[in-house]
């Protein structure tokens, strides 16, 4: 996983986005790179996210292309099909962290509490995904699961805002924060890839 972790870091937040409508994925991605975010989490939430998936991977634009939501076997396959760059789950089961690891594909596993962060220690993982982050208790709680677990690196999501963002990227165990304030709905809906790119700028100069 180090290698995932690797190319993440340095991207302060990487936008967690469902989308509507597949054919904005192409133009989203775009307008997040422009403005400096070379990352993307797509959830497997509605009917179109497979297909924007697949239409970022064959545009080849170079993003980092990560597919949220994952919870079952099907899904996990269906991103290993198309060759998804990573995978991240909002919580995570025996069944699917055994689906993730036989497909192969680098995985961001979701954790809430220290017994589920000892178990991804044991399957082999090294960066989790704290969700819902302020849910759960926000950085406070987050510095107490990860004190005793030196080795474990984190991306915080659930519940960030960009006036939250610093303060999170400033734990040492934080690599890179989730969120979908960058890409928010209503900028989507509205196809305003110009303030995307520039919700993508300010959350890089955070
Ligand atoms: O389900 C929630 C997303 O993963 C993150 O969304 P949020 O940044 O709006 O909390
Ligand atoms: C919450 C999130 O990022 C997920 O659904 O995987």
């Amino acid at each position: 996983m180090t290698n995932l972790l690797k190319k993440l870091e340095g991207i302060n937040v990487v936008p967690v986005v469902t989308l509507d409508n597949a054919k904005d994925a192409v133009p989203l991605a775009i307008a997040l790179q422009a403005g400096g975010i070379n990352a993307i989490e797509l959830t497997l939430r509605t009917e179109a996210a497979l297909d924007g998936i697949r239409a970022i991977k064959d545009a080849n634009l170079g993003i980092l292309l990560g597919v949220g939501t994952v919870i079952n076997k099907g899904h996990v396959k269906a991103c290993a099909e198309i060759g998804v760059d990573f995978i991240v789950t909002p919580g995570t089961t025996p069944t699917l962290i055994k689906a993730i690891a036989e497909a192969g594909v680098p995985a961001i596993p979701g954790i809430s509490t220290t017994g589920e962060a000892v178990a991804m220690i044991e399957a082999g993982y090294d960066f989790v995904k704290f969700f819902p982050a302020e849910a759960n208790g926000g950085i406070k709680a987050l510095r107490a699961i990860g004190g005793p677990l030196t080795q474990l690196k984190f991306m915080p999501t659930g519940g960030i805002n960009q006036g939250l963002v610093r303060s999170y990227l400033d734990v040492s165990s934080v690599v890179t924060v989730g969120g979908s304030w960058v890409a928010d709905k209503g900028n989507l809906a509205d196809k305003n890839w110009d303030a995307i790119t520039e919700n993508a700028k300010i959350a890089q100069s955070l």
